[in-house]
Protein backbone atom coordinates (compact mmCIF):
# COMPACT_ATOMS: atom_id res chain seq x y z
CA UNK A 1 0.00 0.00 0.00
CA UNK A 2 1.20 3.33 -0.85
CA UNK A 3 0.55 6.41 1.83
CA UNK A 4 0.36 10.07 0.97
CA UNK A 5 3.43 11.77 2.87
CA UNK A 6 2.30 13.82 5.56
CA UNK A 7 4.09 17.47 4.92
CA UNK A 8 4.97 19.46 7.80
CA UNK A 9 1.96 22.38 8.65
CA UNK A 10 3.27 25.76 7.91
CA UNK A 11 0.96 27.96 6.83
CA UNK A 12 0.98 31.12 8.09
CA UNK A 13 -2.69 32.11 9.38
CA UNK A 14 -3.75 36.19 9.61
CA UNK A 15 -7.03 37.99 10.61
CA UNK A 16 -7.55 41.23 9.32
CA UNK A 17 -10.47 43.55 10.83
CA UNK A 18 -11.63 46.82 10.91
CA UNK A 19 -15.08 48.61 12.05
CA UNK A 20 -14.13 52.88 11.61
CA UNK A 21 -12.56 54.83 9.03
CA UNK A 22 -8.97 55.63 9.31
CA UNK A 23 -6.45 57.83 7.60
CA UNK A 24 -7.04 55.37 4.47
CA UNK A 25 -10.85 55.98 4.30
CA UNK A 26 -13.59 53.21 5.28
CA UNK A 27 -12.68 49.83 6.75
CA UNK A 28 -13.25 48.43 3.15
CA UNK A 29 -11.13 50.74 1.48
CA UNK A 30 -8.53 50.57 3.97
CA UNK A 31 -8.42 46.73 3.88
CA UNK A 32 -8.42 46.80 0.50
CA UNK A 33 -5.02 49.74 0.52
CA UNK A 34 -2.93 47.84 2.86
CA UNK A 35 -3.18 44.26 1.32
CA UNK A 36 -0.55 44.72 -1.15
CA UNK A 37 1.48 46.48 2.23
CA UNK A 38 0.60 42.98 4.54
CA UNK A 39 2.13 41.11 1.41
CA UNK A 40 5.10 43.13 0.77
CA UNK A 41 5.54 43.09 4.48
CA UNK A 42 5.45 38.99 4.98
CA UNK A 43 7.61 38.68 1.51
CA UNK A 44 10.72 40.93 2.71
CA UNK A 45 10.21 39.10 6.68
CA UNK A 46 10.82 35.61 4.31
CA UNK A 47 13.26 37.09 2.40
CA UNK A 48 14.89 38.09 5.73
CA UNK A 49 14.37 34.60 7.43
CA UNK A 50 15.73 32.64 3.93
CA UNK A 51 18.54 35.10 3.48
CA UNK A 52 21.10 34.10 1.73
CA UNK A 53 19.58 31.10 0.20
CA UNK A 54 16.91 32.57 -1.71
CA UNK A 55 17.02 34.68 -4.59
CA UNK A 56 14.80 37.73 -3.33
CA UNK A 57 14.23 38.95 -7.22
CA UNK A 58 12.19 36.40 -8.11
CA UNK A 59 11.33 35.15 -4.48
CA UNK A 60 7.64 36.68 -4.38
CA UNK A 61 6.97 34.20 -6.60
CA UNK A 62 7.20 30.63 -4.10
CA UNK A 63 4.92 32.50 -1.67
CA UNK A 64 0.88 32.28 -2.36
CA UNK A 65 -1.18 34.69 -1.09
CA UNK A 66 -5.17 33.20 -0.69
CA UNK A 67 -7.36 35.87 1.20
CA UNK A 68 -10.72 35.11 1.51
CA UNK A 69 -13.56 37.46 0.48
CA UNK A 70 -14.34 40.55 2.94
CA UNK A 71 -17.36 39.78 5.33
CA UNK A 72 -19.16 42.69 7.09
CA UNK A 73 -19.90 40.86 10.95
CA UNK A 74 -21.32 41.74 13.75
CA UNK A 75 -19.41 42.83 16.91
CA UNK A 76 -17.95 40.20 19.27
CA UNK A 77 -17.16 41.86 22.36
CA UNK A 78 -16.51 45.34 23.13
CA UNK A 79 -18.93 48.28 23.35
CA UNK A 80 -22.75 47.49 22.41
CA UNK A 81 -23.03 50.47 19.58
CA UNK A 82 -19.70 50.28 17.59
CA UNK A 83 -19.97 49.77 13.99
CA UNK A 84 -20.11 46.07 12.28
CA UNK A 85 -16.83 45.05 11.25
CA UNK A 86 -15.44 44.04 8.24
CA UNK A 87 -13.13 40.86 8.63
CA UNK A 88 -11.15 38.91 6.36
CA UNK A 89 -8.83 36.09 6.43
CA UNK A 90 -5.14 35.77 4.73
CA UNK A 91 -3.65 32.15 4.59
CA UNK A 92 0.29 32.25 3.14
CA UNK A 93 2.36 28.95 2.02
CA UNK A 94 4.72 28.47 0.25
CA UNK A 95 8.33 26.57 -1.05
CA UNK A 96 9.62 29.82 0.89
CA UNK A 97 8.42 28.42 4.32
CA UNK A 98 9.71 25.16 3.61
CA UNK A 99 13.38 25.69 4.96
CA UNK A 100 12.04 27.49 8.55
CA UNK A 101 11.21 25.88 11.22
CA UNK A 102 8.37 27.69 12.65
CA UNK A 103 10.03 29.82 15.99
CA UNK A 104 9.50 32.55 17.98
CA UNK A 105 12.36 34.86 17.33
CA UNK A 106 10.46 35.27 13.60
CA UNK A 107 6.95 35.07 14.55
CA UNK A 108 7.94 38.10 16.92
CA UNK A 109 9.70 39.84 14.63
CA UNK A 110 6.21 39.52 11.55
CA UNK A 111 4.02 40.13 15.08
CA UNK A 112 6.04 43.88 14.88
CA UNK A 113 5.37 44.70 11.38
CA UNK A 114 1.57 44.17 11.80
CA UNK A 115 1.41 46.44 14.85
CA UNK A 116 3.46 49.23 12.06
CA UNK A 117 1.09 48.39 9.85
CA UNK A 118 -2.02 49.09 12.32
CA UNK A 119 -0.11 53.01 12.28
CA UNK A 120 0.23 53.42 8.78
CA UNK A 121 -3.71 52.77 9.08
CA UNK A 122 -3.90 55.24 11.30
CA UNK A 123 -4.36 52.97 14.32
CA UNK A 124 -3.23 54.95 17.39
CA UNK A 125 -2.66 52.99 20.72
CA UNK A 126 -1.30 56.22 22.26
CA UNK A 127 -4.29 56.57 24.37
CA UNK A 128 -5.78 53.77 26.21
CA UNK A 129 -7.72 51.89 24.19
CA UNK A 130 -11.48 50.43 25.20
CA UNK A 131 -11.08 46.61 25.20
CA UNK A 132 -12.35 45.19 21.68
CA UNK A 133 -13.20 48.49 21.27
CA UNK A 134 -13.23 50.50 17.64
CA UNK A 135 -10.42 50.22 15.13
CA UNK A 136 -9.46 51.27 11.84
CA UNK A 137 -7.11 48.20 10.98
CA UNK A 138 -6.27 45.37 13.44
CA UNK A 139 -4.11 42.63 12.57
CA UNK A 140 -4.41 39.20 14.05
CA UNK A 141 -1.79 36.70 13.73
CA UNK A 142 -3.80 33.42 14.20
CA UNK A 143 -1.11 30.82 13.69
CA UNK A 144 1.91 29.45 11.91
CA UNK A 145 2.36 25.71 10.96
CA UNK A 146 2.22 24.24 14.83
CA UNK A 147 4.08 27.04 16.37
CA UNK A 148 3.02 27.12 20.17
CA UNK A 149 4.26 30.12 22.23
CA UNK A 150 3.11 32.30 24.99
CA UNK A 151 5.02 35.57 25.78
CA UNK A 152 4.46 38.69 26.43
CA UNK A 153 4.07 40.67 23.25
CA UNK A 154 3.22 37.07 21.41
CA UNK A 155 0.85 34.19 21.97
CA UNK A 156 0.16 31.51 19.00
CA UNK A 157 -2.24 30.19 18.04
CA UNK A 158 -4.28 33.48 18.73
CA UNK A 159 -6.09 32.11 22.07
CA UNK A 160 -9.47 33.17 20.94
CA UNK A 161 -9.57 32.30 17.28
CA UNK A 162 -11.33 28.95 17.67
CA UNK A 163 -14.20 31.06 19.38
CA UNK A 164 -14.50 33.65 16.66
CA UNK A 165 -16.40 33.29 13.62
CA UNK A 166 -15.45 36.53 11.85
CA UNK A 167 -11.66 34.39 11.68
CA UNK A 168 -13.17 30.58 11.13
CA UNK A 169 -15.85 31.24 8.28
CA UNK A 170 -13.88 33.45 6.45
CA UNK A 171 -10.70 30.79 7.52
CA UNK A 172 -12.88 28.02 6.37
CA UNK A 173 -13.46 29.44 3.15
CA UNK A 174 -10.21 29.64 1.48
CA UNK A 175 -9.37 26.12 3.19
CA UNK A 176 -12.26 25.04 1.13
CA UNK A 177 -10.49 25.99 -2.22
CA UNK A 178 -7.13 24.88 -1.14
CA UNK A 179 -7.28 21.87 0.86
CA UNK A 180 -8.59 18.55 -0.23
CA UNK A 181 -12.16 18.53 -1.85
CA UNK A 182 -15.29 18.12 0.52
CA UNK A 183 -18.94 17.50 -1.24
CA UNK A 184 -22.14 17.81 0.54
CA UNK A 185 -23.84 14.62 0.93
CA UNK A 186 -27.89 15.53 -0.06
CA UNK A 187 -30.29 15.35 2.50
CA UNK A 188 -30.93 11.38 3.27
CA UNK A 189 -33.54 9.80 5.68
CA UNK A 190 -30.82 8.23 7.32
CA UNK A 191 -29.26 11.93 7.98
CA UNK A 192 -32.33 14.48 8.73
CA UNK A 193 -30.55 17.91 8.67
N1 LIG B 1 -1.65 36.23 18.30
C1 LIG B 1 -1.68 37.55 18.48
N2 LIG B 1 -2.12 38.37 17.49
C2 LIG B 1 -2.16 39.72 17.69
N3 LIG B 1 -1.74 40.36 18.81
C3 LIG B 1 -1.27 39.58 19.80
C4 LIG B 1 -1.23 38.15 19.69
N4 LIG B 1 -0.73 37.64 20.83
C5 LIG B 1 -0.46 38.68 21.63
N5 LIG B 1 -0.78 39.84 21.02
C6 LIG B 1 -0.57 41.16 21.62
O1 LIG B 1 -1.82 41.70 21.95
C7 LIG B 1 -1.67 43.10 21.98
C8 LIG B 1 -3.02 43.78 21.92
O2 LIG B 1 -3.58 43.52 20.66
P1 LIG B 1 -4.96 44.14 20.26
O3 LIG B 1 -5.18 45.45 20.94
O4 LIG B 1 -5.01 44.16 18.75
O5 LIG B 1 -5.96 43.06 20.85
P2 LIG B 1 -7.41 42.88 20.36
O6 LIG B 1 -7.36 42.61 18.89
O7 LIG B 1 -8.23 44.05 20.80
O8 LIG B 1 -7.94 41.62 21.13
P3 LIG B 1 -7.68 40.10 20.84
O9 LIG B 1 -6.28 39.85 21.34
O10 LIG B 1 -8.73 39.41 21.64
O11 LIG B 1 -7.81 39.89 19.36
C9 LIG B 1 -0.74 43.42 20.84
O12 LIG B 1 0.07 44.52 21.15
C10 LIG B 1 0.08 42.16 20.67
O13 LIG B 1 1.43 42.34 21.07
N1 LIG C 1 -16.88 41.12 14.36
C1 LIG C 1 -15.71 41.34 14.95
N2 LIG C 1 -15.65 41.46 16.27
C2 LIG C 1 -14.44 41.65 16.89
C3 LIG C 1 -13.27 41.77 16.12
C4 LIG C 1 -13.37 41.66 14.71
O1 LIG C 1 -12.36 41.76 13.96
N3 LIG C 1 -14.59 41.45 14.17
N4 LIG C 1 -12.07 41.94 16.74
C5 LIG C 1 -11.99 41.94 18.04
C6 LIG C 1 -10.66 42.02 18.69
O2 LIG C 1 -9.68 41.47 17.91
C7 LIG C 1 -13.15 41.86 18.91
N5 LIG C 1 -14.37 41.72 18.22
Amino acid sequence: MTYAKQKPELKLVISIGANIPGILGDPIRTIAAMRPHIEKSIIEWNIALNHPKIDSQNFDKSLSFQWAPLFETDPLGGPIDQPKFINTVLVVEGEGFASVTPNEKAAKCLMKKFLELEKIAGRERENIEIIWGPRSLDIDFISWGGLQINTDTLILPHPRFSERNFVLIPLAEVLSKTQGKTKRISSQNIWPE
